[in-house]
């Protein structure tokens, strides 16, 4: 309590991954939850897995309480060197494959279907009245 603001890396922040000894990396801050291991109510195995790496995302993931935020000042140890955390690899969704914006061949598709229904129909009465015309 009441350190100097110290600034660790995470392969320093890593070390301390232990029950006896256990760090956490959360938003750009360093905790030293040793102590409180066994009174967070989440348990201390999803502590203990958090440690090595940037904890955040896990930490957000649970929406703790602005009291489990609150708690979280006592256990400040330091900052974490962000160059230091390797960067997440962006998603890069795969290629779509080429979607036609021509939209003609649709188009006549659409058309076809329209006339030549209408085509039938129109021959069908034409020769119907030829041949009543003949008879
Ligand atoms: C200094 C860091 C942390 C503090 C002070 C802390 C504190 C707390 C507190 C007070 C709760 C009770 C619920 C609430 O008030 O939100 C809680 C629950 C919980 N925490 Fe943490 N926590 C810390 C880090 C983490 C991390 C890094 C993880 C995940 C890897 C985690 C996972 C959980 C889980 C799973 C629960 C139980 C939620 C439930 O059952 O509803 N916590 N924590």
């Amino acid at each position: 309590m009441g350190g100097e603001r110290k600034v660790y890396s995470l392969a320093q922040v890593s070390a301390h991954n232990s029950r006896e000894n256990c760090w956490l990396v959360i938003e750009g801050k360093v905790f030293d939850v040793t102590k409180f291991l066994e009174d967070h109510p989440g348990g201390d195995e999803v502590l203990l897995s958090a440690t090595g790496k940037d904890a955040t995302d896990d930490f957000e993931d649970v929406g703790h309480s602005t009291s489990a935020r609150a708690m979280m000042d006592e256990f400040y140890v330091g900052d974490i060197d962000s160059s230091s955390i390797p960067t997440k690899t962006k998603y890069t969704p795969p290629k779509q494959p080429h979607y036609n914006q021509d939209k003609t061949p649709q188009f006549v598709i659409k058309l076809l279907q329209f006339l030549v229904p209408l085509l039938i129909l129109g021959l069908a009465v034409g020769v119907r009245f030829f041949t009543k015309s003949t008879a």
